[in-house]
């Protein structure tokens, strides 16, 4: 089997192109693939699939093993890959819910393989998440006792599940409150019974923002796409910042997201970079793997010059 690994502002996948949908035991590939003992692991499996109604499918299976609808940082390599493969500059992928539309974008950061992905579709409903909280339909920036007494909550699937909160910095520099309430929501609960990726989102100015997340099925990751345009969404609804286009830092870099509403529909784009790690060969037998080949590309090492300056203009906050 030959897989790449790829990353997504520092949110590490391997990309596998299947032919079929039950070609490998794909939960356990990718618990193997994923654990950090073993080649440092990664944050997830992106499996690229024939499409009859589109350039190419994507499948999303989490670190822990379950099947997400939807990854934004993913789609940004999983748009490379299809571009680059079919010797296109644009592409359409069939996810779960939606076929999205993917090009390829002017460099975010000096020479770095850059694309732009629509995310969609967006509801504010919580039958959508699934989330229960009392009887309420939407929860559009508000305190939630349950949760916390100074946090703004918002929840919004785009359409994976996500609950967002605004913070005070104190809240990006100490995780503890972040990750009790996350480990919380992903454990056995009444109020996400599907788990919620869960984002911290600090306002730095008119137009930029910064977000931590607790991914579901993942933990702690450097990003998590679908949460960083979820969040810009957020910031731009409830007017913390102004500007169409903002841009989201990480702590694996930054991306830009852009918000914009037509015909009473949000239209989301997420723009970043599509980092190819290496290439692998991996043998397996009965659901056991093994290694045998890697090659290790020097676009990690481009990428690093984008660290250096996110961890310069914002270090305070990784
Ligand atoms: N953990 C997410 C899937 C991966 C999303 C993230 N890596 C992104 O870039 O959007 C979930 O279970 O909904």
């Amino acid at each position: 089997m030959k897989l790449l690994k790829v990353h997504g502002s520092s949110n590490t996948f391997y990309l596998f192109e299947a032919l079929y949908d039950n070609e490998v035991n794909y939960v356990q590939l990718t618990k193997w693939l994923c654990d950090k003992s073993n080649e440092g692991g990664a944050d997830g499996l992106l499996l690229v699939l024939p499409s009859q109604i589109a350039d190419a499918k994507m499948r999303v299976i989490n670190a822990d093993g379950s099947e997400a609808s939807m990854c934004g940082n993913g789609l940004r390599c999983v748009a490379r890959y299809i571009c680059e493969k079919l010797d296109i500059e644009e592409a359409v992928i069939e996810t779960m819910h939606a076929n999205l539309h993917v090009k390829k974008a002017q460099s975010i950061f000096e020479e770095l393989p850059t694309y732009a992905v629509e995310i969609s579709p967006v509801s504010f409903d919580l039958n959508t998440l699934p989330m229960h909280y009392d009887d309420k339909n939407q929860i559009r920036h508000e305190n939630l006792a349950k949760f916390s007494d100074d946090i703004l909550f918002t929840a919004v699937s785009v359409p994976n599940p996500h609950l967002v909160g605004i913070v005070q910095s104190s809240h990006i520099m100490d995780t503890t409150h972040q990750q009790q309430l996350a480990s919380y929501l992903n454990g056995k609960n009444d109020i996400c019974p599907d788990g919620v990726n869960v984002s911290y989102v600090y306002p730095i100015s008119e137009h930029e923002i910064f977000v931590r997340t607790y991914e579901r099925g993942v933990g702690f990751t450097n990003a998590c796409g679908t949460a960083m345009t979820a969040s810009a969404l957020i910031a731009n609804v409830e007017n913390y910042v102004s500007n169409q286009v903002v841009t989201v830092y990480n702590p694996g870099g930054f991306v830009q997201c852009s918000v914009q509403m037509c015909e009473n529909q949000y239209e989301l784009l997420l723009i970043g970079n599509a980092t190819i790690i290496g290439y692998y060969e991996v043998e397996s037998k009965a659901d056991k793997f093994e290694f045998i080949n890697c090659f290790l590309t020097i676009e990690p090492l481009q990428y690093e010059k984008c660290n250096i300056y996110v961890k310069e203009k914002l270090g305070q906050y990784n």
